[in-house]
Formats: structure tokens, C-alpha cells, sequence
């Protein structure tokens, strides 16, 4: 099995945080005050799904990615190898993506004088609070949601990123640095539209039984929240999403691309 695509994904993925940090911290507060926890979580998460992508469009199409733009996979293949890269990552992201939520959501008191302590003093504290008092599993709590989220999501990333680069490049052709970057951040902005519903349900489904009600699953949570808020609360973060979308996505193919042609 290759590995320069998971060692390419991690380096990228690390890259792309780097330029989404002022997003995240205006989104997350003191989540991302240093580095080292997104970097451990996020580009490692970033590795596990371009190898897997890589890998599984390698085994469906019985081409590795330096043939890929003389014999170019179809769309099918892209979407599943997608998919697969998607689904895999989910299981590394969730503990990740858990412990981001319950701290980004404990933010609002702090800034209260007299308010009480944060429940949780930082990400492994978070960690082992949760294992404490939800079980290991706890720290799975909401991957389903974010399995719907992301799966389906991921096969649409890698076909934009396809399609926009092989529009604007002739055949057998590597596409210009211009058009990697410009395809890279519009996939990442149509991959975050597609998500953000899912995103806003996933995230009240991993506060469920702290902050927001417990809920008996994704559809019972989608139907609550509309019946409350109306549907534009799928629509919650769209334009920071977006426009933290573009630049991380744009700099994470833009590395991921030249690391894969360097190594040759
Ligand atoms: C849930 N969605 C929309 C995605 N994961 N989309 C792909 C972009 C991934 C990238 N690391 C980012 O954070 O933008």
C-alpha cells in the first residue's frame, strides 16, 4: 500500500490549518489558542483520508496517482474512492471533533464575571472527563451524524476538485498551480454547503444530555430544531464555513499535489 499519500495528506492538512487558524480561534475561542491539539488531531485525520482516497481509487482503478492524468479515473470511481476516504476518516475524526464541540460550546459562560468554572479545563481533560462519566464510547458520541455528514460529502469534494481541474486543464496534463488552488477552494466551499445541515445536527446530537435536550436519533433532532428554529437552522455557520473553506482547502491540494509530484 503506498504511503506518500497519507504522509502527503498529514503535511497538507497541517498546512491548511495553519491558514484556517484565525477562522477556527474566531470560531472556537480558546479551543485553538496553540497549535499542537489541531495538528495532532486535524492533519492526522487529513492523512488518514487522502490515503485512503488514494488507495482506493489505486485498487479500483489498478492506476496510481502518477498515471492519473494520462489515464484520468471516471467520476464513478472518484465518488466512491471519496466516500470510502470519508467514512474511514470518521472514525478518527469523532473523538476529535467531540471534544472541539463540547469545549467550543463551554466558551459563553467564561466570559460572564462570577461565572463558574468551565466544566472542562482543556481537550484532555475533556478526554478523560468524558471516558469518566460517559463510558470510552461516550467519545463516539454523534459519529453517526458525522458519518452522514461527511461519507456522502467527501465523494462530492474530490469530484469538484476533479472535475473544476480537469475543465480548465488540457488532457495528460498536471493542472497550473492557479487551478489547483482555485479548485481546491471552491471543492472545499461546495463541501461545506452540502455538510453544513448535517454539521449543525451533529453537533446539538454530541452536546445532547449537557446543554441541548437528548434526542432519539439524527431525525428526531433534525425535526426538533426545525420545529423551534425554522429552517435556516441548517443553514447555522454557512459563511464562516465558506469562507474558511476556500483558503484551507486551496493550500491543502495545492501541497498535497506538489508533495505527490516531488516524490515523484
Ligand atoms: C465536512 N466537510 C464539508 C468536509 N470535511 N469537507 C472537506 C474539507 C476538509 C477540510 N479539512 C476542511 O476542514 O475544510
Amino acid at each position: 500500500m503506498p504511503v506518500e499519500e497519507f504522509v502527503a495528506g498529514w503535511i497538507s492538512g497541517a498546512l491548511g490549518l495553519v491558514l484556517g487558524h484565525p477562522f477556527d480561534t474566531v470560531k472556537l475561542l480558546g479551543f485553538f489558542k496553540g497549535m499542537s491539539f489541531p495538528i495532532a488531531s486535524i492533519a492526522v485525520v487529513n492523512s488518514v483520508l487522502f490515503g485512503v482516497y488514494s488507495n482506493t481509487l489505486l485498487a479500483l482503478t489498478a492506476t496510481s496517482h502518477q498515471e492519473w492524468r494520462a489515464q484520468p479515473p471516471s467520476y464513478t470511481h472518484v465518488f466512491i474512492a471519496g466516500c470510502t476516504g470519508g467514512f474511514v476518516q470518521v472514525y478518527c475524526l469523532a473523538p476529535f471533533d467531540l471534544i472541539k464541540v463540547r469545549l467550543q460550546n463551554q466558551t459563553e459562560p467564561r466570559a460572564r464575571p462570577g461565572s463558574p468554572p468551565p466544566r472542562y479545563r482543556g481537550p484532555v481533560h475533556c478526554a478523560v472527563s468524558i471516558c469518566q462519566e460517559e463510558g470510552p464510547w461516550g467519545l463516539f458520541r454523534g459519529a453517526w451524524a458525522l458519518t452522514l455528514r461527511d461519507t456522502p460529502t467527501m465523494g462530492i469534494y474530490f469530484v469538484t476538485y476533479e472535475w473544476l481541474c480537469r475543465q480548465s486543464t488540457p488532457d495528460d496534463q498536471n493542472p497550473s498551480s492557479a487551478t489547483v488552488l482555485a479548485a481546491g477552494g471552491f471543492a472545499g466551499i461546495v463541501s461545506w454547503a452540502v455538510a453544513t445541515p448535517l454539521d449543525v445536527i451533529k453537533s446539538r446530537m454530541q452536546m445532547a444530555g449537557l446543554k441541548h435536550r437528548v434526542y432519539r436519533g439524527v431525525l428526531d433532532c433534525m425535526a426538533s430544531s426545525v420545529r423551534q428554529e425554522g429552517l435556516g437552522v441548517f443553514f447555522r455557520g454557512l459563511t464562516i464555513n465558506s469562507a474558511r473553506a476556500f483558503p484551507v482547502n486551496a493550500v491543502t491540494f495545492l501541497s498535497y499535489e506538489y508533495l505527490l509530484r516531488w516524490w515523484g
